[in-house]
């Protein structure tokens, strides 16, 4: 593996009383795709939540392109490169797809480059730019929240279930741009629960289960010795 953009050391956390995370080390290299697997209740949300400071860890150290991060606030997560698309999305619903798009342009990026990037990834965007947001189909609404996501020009973009309540074939599109997207240079560490249409586009996999990383290598090895733990749902 290349130089980690994203490395978690020994992290814990916990909800009350009970632990949740129990020691994650995890290492994502930078330029690559990797998928994160694992059993519901595993702990990958949670994980996603103490990465972007949402959650706080009890113990560990968390860097991003050697920047130690825990204990960061948004701003400068976002300083340091740190993009998340939470799970369930986040558009305006009553605003239309260019000014939800636009704006993004606070994030220091021209509004037409903010544009540009966004339909160059997804022409179906610049045919309904003008609709509102809230009344696009869930496969749009993700593509307009992955638009958002790339205003801030992001070293990582943190994925959480991309593929939540989404048709089969829309979800295999997002992640053939999610290829695409990490071809530019972006680093994505995305959580799946198809684990097959992730390892499809990921150059590295880690399955987590019981609070720890119980795995991590090529999709390959992964999909032989760890089946029967990410394909326990849908495949
Ligand atoms: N806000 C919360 N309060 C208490 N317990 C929680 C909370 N959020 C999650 N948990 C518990 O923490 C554990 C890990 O949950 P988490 O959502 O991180 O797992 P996950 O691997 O993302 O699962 P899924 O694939 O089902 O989303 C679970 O046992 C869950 O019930």
């Amino acid at each position: 593996m290349s130089v980690p953009i994203l490395e978690v050391v020994d992290l814990h956390a916990a909800y009350g009383r009970i632990e949740v995370l129990r020691g994650v080390d995890l290492a994502v290299p930078k330029g690559a795709v990797m998928a994160l697997l694992g059993p519901n209740g595993a702990g990958k949300s949670t994980l996603v939540k103490v990465i972007c400071g949402q959650k706080a860890a009890t113990s560990g150290d968390i860097h991003l392109a050697g920047v130690h991060l825990k204990g960061a606030g948004s701003d400068d997560l976002a300083r340091v490169g740190l993009c998340t698309i939470p799970e369930g999305r986040s558009v305006f619903p009553n605003l239309t797809v260019e000014e939800n798009l636009v704006l993004m342009s606070y994030a220091g990026v021209s509004r037409g480059a903010i544009l540009d990037t966004a339909y160059s990834y997804f022409p179906r965007l610049h045919e309904r730019r003008n609709q509102l947001a809230g009344t696009m189909s869930g496969g749009e609404q993700q593509m307009l929240a992955m638009s958002r996501a790339l205003a801030s020009d992001p070293a990582l973009l943190l994925l959480d279930e991309l593929s939540m309540g989404l048709a089969p074939l829309i979800v295999e599109e997002l992640y053939e741009t999610v290829a695409r997207i990490a071809e530019s240079g972006v680093s994505i560490l995305c959580i799946e629960q198809f684990a097959r249409t992730a390892l499809k586009v990921s150059d590295y996999a880690a399955v987590m289960s019981g609070g720890r990383i119980v795995a991590t290598g090529e999709p390959g090895e992964i999909l032989d010795t760890m089946a029967d733990v990410i394909l326990g749902g849908a495949a």
